[in-house]
């Protein structure tokens, strides 16, 4: 199977969520901590359900605006209830109770590197998660760590501060993710999305 392509959007107004319908990726991120009220019609965008990533990204994780824990876990629970995918974060469940089975759990390491047994905790204690994804600096040895996570099942891996090229060779390594940019990156390292499914065209002709 190969490895699934999102095109991650930051949302800063409603008006912004007019963009997914142009958008032609395996999955759309929406990356709602761009906004300045969690105000999304969730009903509007019943037919783009099974495209949609929801991320309310911690700003201690790469994210945008700083969003309230209380108001961050309502918004999933109300994501939860009307069947959405979501992405959130390893820490954050240890701070609020929001269910993560069939979602995505991640973790971001910006300044330092995590021993490999650090993250083989999250694998475990959070394995009823659709995927697991591990964003990591790219310094010390981060390609070492995120090869051998790739011996886990659903696991999703990318350097960040790198050669965008890199997340290519981690999606032929087996990532189940590759994530690309849609108008400004969300994170350093992506690619446009566009680049990405240009390659995979290409690598799918050989
Ligand atoms: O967790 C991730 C991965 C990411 O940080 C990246 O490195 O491309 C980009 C984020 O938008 C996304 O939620």
């Amino acid at each position: 199977m190969r490895t699934s392509i999102v095109a991650s959007l930051p949302v800063y107004n409603i008006g912004d969520l007019e963009k997914i319908k142009r958008i032609d990726a395996d999955f759309i991120e929406l990356r709602l901590d761009y906004m300045d009220k969690l105000e999304v019609n969730l009903d509007s965008l019943n037919e783009y359900r099974s495209k949609l990533i929801f991320t309310i990204r911690d700003k201690s994780e790469g994210g945008y605006k700083e969003i309230p824990d209380a108001e961050k876990s309502a918004f999933l629970k109300e994501l939860y209830s009307k069947g959405f995918l979501y992405d959130i974060e390893a820490s954050f469940l240890q701070r609020e109770l929001v269910p993560h089975k069939g979602k995505i759990v991640s973790a971001h390491y910006f300044d330092h590197i995590p021993s490999f047994e650090e993250l083989e905790d999250i694998i475990r204690k959070y394995r009823e998660a659709y995927i697991i994804k591990f964003a990591l600096v790219g310094k010390e040895n981060y390609r070492e760590i995120l090869i051998k996570l790739l011996r886990y099942e659903n696991i999703a891996v990318m350097p960040m501060n790198v050669d965008p090229l890199e997340r290519i060779a981690f999606s032929i390594l087996g990532s189940k993710l590759i994530y690309g940019y849609v108008d400004i990156p969300t994170a350093s390292g992506q690619m446009h999305y566009k680049d990405i499914k240009r390659i995979f065209q290409l690598l799918a002709n050989y």
